[in-house]
């Protein structure tokens, strides 16, 4: 069974955390990020947690654990060094249907906290699922090499036009093919090298410059050779994630389907020519994306001569993405 990943908004939100360690304060100090409401209860509280509640940025709850205290709270940490004491706090917030994190038990949690990589607004949750924490940890030290710090600027930036992004490019299709142009051009860079108010004026004026123009349709081959998903380039995946319909001969994998745009229409490609070259016209004709996987097909092999021809008399693209 998969877990199913989502991102909560805590600001202003109880949270009780039990425990007042190494872990708990780790959890506490993302649960604050967060902005959440922390209520805390432990026999002893770490010298940072301490201070914390000393600064007014925690409140501890005092006396016996009290089951009651569950009812004031959207989410449960149980970050206690006493197994029996957590397995029994996993219980009383399940009877209470509150979402439950155990920090020795994966199976009994009814949440997991992920490693993260955040470049606000932007974030990068890693999970193992409870099978190797350690692994998340490292995925994560991994990308946080990868991951420039520009990254949240880049995501900020684009939040703050929002509106005229939407307002000069109405359809959701037209919005999709002007992001990918801008994330691969100039704003980028400029933002990667510390050229802030640059980047924001090249992306003011590529919106003054969108025309509303029809979209031109455009077919994309990928050659999937013999179907192994690891020998994809980077330019083949990244045409599969801009489609806006995926055609598939029957032999390709799921397991290189599975690497293209999800909410991209999928449609299988029927074996007669006539039927092919039909149904790339008529989702290409209507301004589409095509891409086309094919079975067997060598990466980069140019696309045929004919059918280029073809198409380019409905006025519609064609190359060979691998
Ligand atoms: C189920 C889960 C519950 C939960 O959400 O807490 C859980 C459970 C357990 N962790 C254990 C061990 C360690 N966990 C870490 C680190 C992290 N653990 C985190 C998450 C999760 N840990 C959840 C699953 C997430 C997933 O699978 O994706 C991270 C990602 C997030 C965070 O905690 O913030 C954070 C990395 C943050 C980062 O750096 O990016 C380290 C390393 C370290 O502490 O430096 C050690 C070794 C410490 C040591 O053993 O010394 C043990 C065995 C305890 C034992 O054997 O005694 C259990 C219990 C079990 O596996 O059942
Ligand atoms: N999920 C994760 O990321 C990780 C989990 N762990 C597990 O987390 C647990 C806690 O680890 P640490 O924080 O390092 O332990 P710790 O020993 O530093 O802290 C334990 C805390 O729990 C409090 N406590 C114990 N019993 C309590 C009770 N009945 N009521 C209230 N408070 C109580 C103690 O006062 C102390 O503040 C360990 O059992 C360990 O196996 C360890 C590493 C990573």
């Amino acid at each position: 069974m998969a877990l199913y990943p989502l991102f909560a908004n805590l600001s202003g939100r109880e949270v009780l955390v039990v425990g007042g360690g190494e872990v708990a304060t780790r959890k506490i100090e993302a649960l604050l990020d967060a902005d959440a409401h922390v209520l805390v209860h432990a026999h002893a509280l770490d010298d940072t947690l301490s201070q914390w509640l000393q600064q007014g940025r925690l409140q501890r709850l005092y006396g016996d654990f009290d089951p009651d205290w569950l009812e004031r709270v959207w989410l449960v940490v149980a970050a206690t060094d006493d197994r029996a004491f957590n397995a029994r706090l996993a219980d009383e917030a399940q009877r209470r249907r509150r979402l439950v994190n155990i920090v020795d038990d994966a199976e009994l949690s009814s949440f997991h906290v992920p490693a993260v990589v955040a470049r606000a607004p932007l974030q990068v949750a890693i999970s193992s699922g409870g099978a190797a924490p350690m692994l998340a940890r490292r995925l994560r030290e991994q990308l946080e090499a990868q991951l420039d710090d520009s990254l949240g600027k880049l995501a900020a930036l684009f939040a703050r036009h929002r509106g005229t992004i939407r307002a000069r490019l109405p359809q959701l299709a037209q919005r999709r093919q002007w992001f990918d142009t801008m994330l691969d051009g100039a704003v980028a860079e400029l933002l990667r090298t510390g050229q802030d108010a640059a980047a924001e004026a090249t992306l003011v004026a590529a919106l003054h410059q969108v025309t509303q123009a029809p979209l031109r349709g455009r077919v994309s081959l990928i050659g999937c050779d013999d179907g192994d998903p690891g020998r994809l380039t980077l330019r083949a995946l990244r045409t599969m994630n801009q489609a806006d319909v995926l055609l598939y001969d029957a032999e390709v994998a799921a397991t290189v389907q599975a690497l293209a745009r999800r909410d991209a229409e999928r449609l299988p490609m029927p074996p007669a020519p006539a039927a092919r070259q039909a149904l790339l016209l008529l989702h290409a004709g209507a301004g589409r994306h095509v891409v086309w996987l094919q079975a067997g097909v060598a990466l980069r092999t140019p696309p045929p001569v004919a059918l280029v021809a073809e198409l380019a008399a409905h006025d519609i693209a064609c190359d060979a993405a691998g």
